[in-house]
């Protein structure tokens, strides 16, 4: 097993996937992301964690090219991210966002179609297989029976579940989620998250940030911890996530359980605020 790394400067390999090397955005002066250090090996699921403000956006909308960050290396299977053309980026990166409005008064299937135009031709309008694609990601995300709703009629977590399959549709190679599952029910979440596996199985490099650490570890293999715009930790989920380190990062206290299903931790959190304890539920 991959020990846990603390952040240094040292380039973490990443023969395929996502390697990103001393990255640092800062806005107005502030530094959000302070030369943060990582890697998203192809094929598995890479969460991104860490407190409010810990610059998981930030990192993000670097990564996939929404913001030009101050300095540092973002490859792509060795390729510089920076460097890419904008359609070939296009093509390769998808971005699912927090909170992912439309600007354009479009229906559900429109939006998930808006996936397949870096993947058209120059001059072409999109392909039966485009359609196809477009029916099988509405499928994934259990939305196909909205396919002709307008998409500002759809609540919050349909919304996030249209752009989760609108990013599936885009088959990209790296495949970047900004808590796409704070909007979800029990269920979405649940199956949101076996997607993300599957589509890592097939050889996609997946990063999500995520707040949920039972989520990250049930269903990821690898975390990048981020705190104030660092990189506090990085390595297999096992290796990572423990008492110690949720302690130190979120200031709460932790006990690490094992789900008698898979084996994977399970966690017990118990907040440390200040004041009495909390009394039990009351029964009824
Ligand atoms: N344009 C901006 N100007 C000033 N500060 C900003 C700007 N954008 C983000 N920040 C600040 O940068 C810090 C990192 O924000 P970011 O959204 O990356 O955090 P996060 O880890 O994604 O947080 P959350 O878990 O709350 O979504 C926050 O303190 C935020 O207030």
């Amino acid at each position: 097993m991959t020990q846990p790394t603390a952040a240094s400067s040292s380039t973490p390999a990443a023969a395929s996937g996502l390697r990103v090397d001393g990255l640092t955005v800062s806005v107005n002066g502030r530094t959000l992301v302070d030369q943060a250090t990582f890697a998203a090996p192809a094929g598995k699921v890479t969460a991104l964690i860490g407190p409010n403000g810990a610059g998981k956006t930030s990192a993000i909308r670097a990564i996939t090219g929404a913001t030009r960050p101050d300095s540092g290396v973002m490859e792509l299977d060795g390729a510089s991210l920076i460097r890419m053309r904008r359609r070939e980026r296009a093509r390769r990166v998808a971005l699912v966002e927090q909170d992912a409005a439309s600007v354009l008064p479009l229906t559900v299937a429109a939006v998930v179609g808006l996936g397949r135009i870096p993947h058209e031709a120059a001059f072409t309008s999109s392909s039966a297989r485009d359609a196809t694609i477009v029916d099988e990601c509405l499928q994934i995300v259990g939305m196909e029976k909205f396919a002709d709703r307008s998409f500002d009629t759809l609540s919050g977590g349909e919304r996030q579940r249209v752009h989760f399959a609108r990013a599936l549709a885009q088959e990209p190679r790296l495949l970047v989620l900004d808590e796409p599952t704070n909007h979800l029910d029990l269920a979405a979440q649940l199956r949101a998250l076996e997607v993300l596996r599957t589509r890592a199985a097939g050889g996609t490099v997946v990063l999500a940030a995520l707040h949920d650490l039972n989520l990250v570890a049930a269903f990821c293999d690898r975390v990048v911890v981020l705190a104030a715009g660092r990189v506090l930790a990085e390595g297999d989920v096992e290796d990572v996530l423990d008492a110690q380190l949720i302690e130190g990062v979120y200031g709460v206290s932790a006990t690490v359980l094992r789900s008698p299903d898979s084996g994977r931790p399970l966690f017990e959190f118990q907040s440390r605020l200040p004041g009495p304890a909390r009394s039990p539920i009351p029964t009824v």
